[in-house]
């Protein structure tokens, strides 16, 4: 298909949970005008003030931009529905679903991929972008919607999208099963449990935090808690023993990013 202008003009966006409602939310708050969104699920869904929610696609003029933002197994209900719609820019945040079966399922002028995590509900999320598209316009107008969310880079090579959806799109629910972990270890140890929990984001949050500040790189402010001979270098230690801890995130990274690769594969079916 051949590009057509991109800019500021009517969004469907496919899906609204979790995720598609947390970058709605941030999009609005972010300026964009309610009256150019429209939010298609199958359901109820609770929107924005002004934007407008439909249980089936509008009969409307043709969207410039679609959003994906259902589940990837859903996309062969949602793809026969768009059959002769051709949005200017079709955005898909599907974990795994690669750009040619999105291109061939769904006639666009170009095909974007956008791999948010949930912390874009705050303005602190991580959105990883790809397109085979080198459009500036498609560009700018991706990175507009991208920035509100909060962090967010290009990947050059689409191979390696599943891994930085295992990483960064994943990464949150990892990282908040590791607060829980900690207070749980905490716990075992005699801290009353609500104590515990308490310490444990709190420590997290700040850490996280500095590391953000820092100069150095989070190796060197671990070394930095960790005094000559004292309790910390034997904590990390435990961490440290034959790679334990590396070993176990990557074991998990791989995991998360062979699921991607199957729902990929699911989706070209
Ligand atoms: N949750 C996360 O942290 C992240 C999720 N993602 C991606 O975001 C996508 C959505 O995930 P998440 O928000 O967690 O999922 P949810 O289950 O919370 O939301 C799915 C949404 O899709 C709608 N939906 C389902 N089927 C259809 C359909 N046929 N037509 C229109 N709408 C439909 C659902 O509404 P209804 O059932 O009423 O139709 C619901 O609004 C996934 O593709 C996932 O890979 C990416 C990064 C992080
Ligand atoms: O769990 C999932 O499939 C999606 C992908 C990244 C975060 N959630």
């Amino acid at each position: 298909m051949t590009a057509r202008p991109v800019g500021a003009g009517p969004l469907w966006l496919i899906g609204c949970g979790h995720m598609g409602g947390a970058m709605l939310r941030r999009w609005i708050a972010a300026g964009m005008a309610p009256s150019r969104v429209t939010v298609i699920t199958r359901g109820p869904a609770t929107v924005p003030a002004g934007v407008r929610h439909l249980t089936a696609l509008p009969l409307d003029a043709e969207p410039e931009t679609i959003v994906l933002a259902m589940k990837p197994q859903q996309l062969g209900d949602v793809a026969p529905t768009l059959q002769g719609i051709q949005p200017a820019l079709l955005v898909s945040i599907l974990a795994g679903v690669d750009s040619a079966t999105l291109a061939q399922r769904i006639a666009a002028g170009a095909v974007v991929r956008a791999m948010p995590n949930l912390p874009v509900a705050i303005g602190q999320g991580v959105t990883a972008l790809f397109s085979e598209s080198h459009d500036a316009a498609v560009r700018a107008t991706v990175e507009a919607l991208a920035a509100p969310l909060g962090h967010h880079e290009w990947i050059a090579d689409e191979s390696l999208f599943d891994a930085v959806t295992a990483l960064a799109g994943s990464g949150p629910g990892f990282v908040f099963r590791f607060i829980d972990a900690l207070a749980r270890a905490g716990e075992a140890l005699g801290i009353p449990a609500d104590q515990a929990a308490r310490f444990a984001l709190a420590t997290v949050s700040g850490s996280a935090a500095m590391a953000v500040e820092a100069d150095v790189d989070p190796a060197t402010l671990a070394d930095r808690v960790a005094s000559k001979g004292g309790s910390t270098r034997e904590g990390l230690d435990v961490l440290d023993a034959d790679g334990a801890l590396v070993t176990l995130l990557t074991r998990t990274l791989d995991a998360a990013r062979r699921r991607n690769t199957e729902m990929a594969a699911a989706a070209r079916e």
